[in-house]
């Protein structure tokens, strides 16, 4: 509990996707949730509007957490590892979730799209001009990538949140790391390590066919 409260630092996140892949090329468990937990604390401090969709990521953060604590946890500590095991053991539902609602691969996709949504709008915020506002990239960040998973209420409920979100130099002084320029300074060292963990993961879902599961 304490963890999750702490305060934001882009730095700590930066640090934990950069930890993710290891010499073989694969995405570990352990610096992915942390990276995920520190962006929850991000998205905390955005205001109690915001609270549904950190609710939505901590559930799954926590699922995740409880594989990594049971005895099969060695069989989790890469993604690489989950997939293998859990297709190995046809413990993936592919058609409707049922016997397997909870998988890792299906709780890992829901946070696989979403970082997805992450990168395209770091890009946007690192690259606008100092006016642009950030609901704006916001929106067209989800609108090209989470929205076509998400039903119609889910999309009103986000689009109304992001209206709330603060200016563009705002935004990047919540991020704990100084001046909007040092903040912008951070992402560009950031961005090459999300979009490296972002490829590799999508390729493995690619590879066995996972990138819709129910
Ligand atoms: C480097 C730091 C700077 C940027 C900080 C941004 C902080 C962002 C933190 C978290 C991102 C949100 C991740 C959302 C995950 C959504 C997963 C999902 O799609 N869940 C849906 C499907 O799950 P199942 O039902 O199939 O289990 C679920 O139905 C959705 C629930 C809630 C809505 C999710 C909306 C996502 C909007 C993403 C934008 C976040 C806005 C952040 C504002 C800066």
């Amino acid at each position: 509990m304490a963890d999750e409260q702490a305060e934001f630092n882009l730095k700590l996140v930066l640090v934990s996707f950069k930890q993710c892949l290891n010499e073989k090329e694969e995405v570990l468990m352990d610096p992915y949730i942390t990276g995920w937990k520190g962006l929850v604390r991000f998205l905390n401090k955005l205001g109690t509007i915001f609270s549904f969709i950190s609710k939505d990521v901590m559930t799954k953060i926590q699922i995740m957490e409880r594989f990594r604590s049971s005895d099969q946890k060695e069989n989790y500590s890469s993604l690489q590892g989950m997939v293998q095991y859990e297709m190995d053991n046809k413990l993936v539902d592919f058609q409707k979730r049922s016997d397997h609602a909870d998988s890792g691969c299906r709780t890992i996709l829901r946070l696989h799209r979403a970082l997805h949504w992450l990168q395209m709008f770091l890009e946007g915020l690192r690259t606008s001009q100092e006016d642009c506002k950030t609901s704006v990239l916001c929106t067209d960040s989800y609108n090209s990538t989470l929205a076509s998973y998400h039903p119609w209420i889910i999309r009103k409920a986000v689009t109304m949140a992001f209206c709330t979100l603060p200016s563009r130099s705002a935004f990047l002084e919540t991020m704990n790391v100084g001046t909007p320029e040092e903040a912008v300074e951070m992402l560009n060292e950031a961005m090459p390590f999300i979009c490296q963990v972002y490829q590799v993961t999508q390729k493995l879902f690619e590879e066995h066919t996972l990138l819709d599961l129910p």
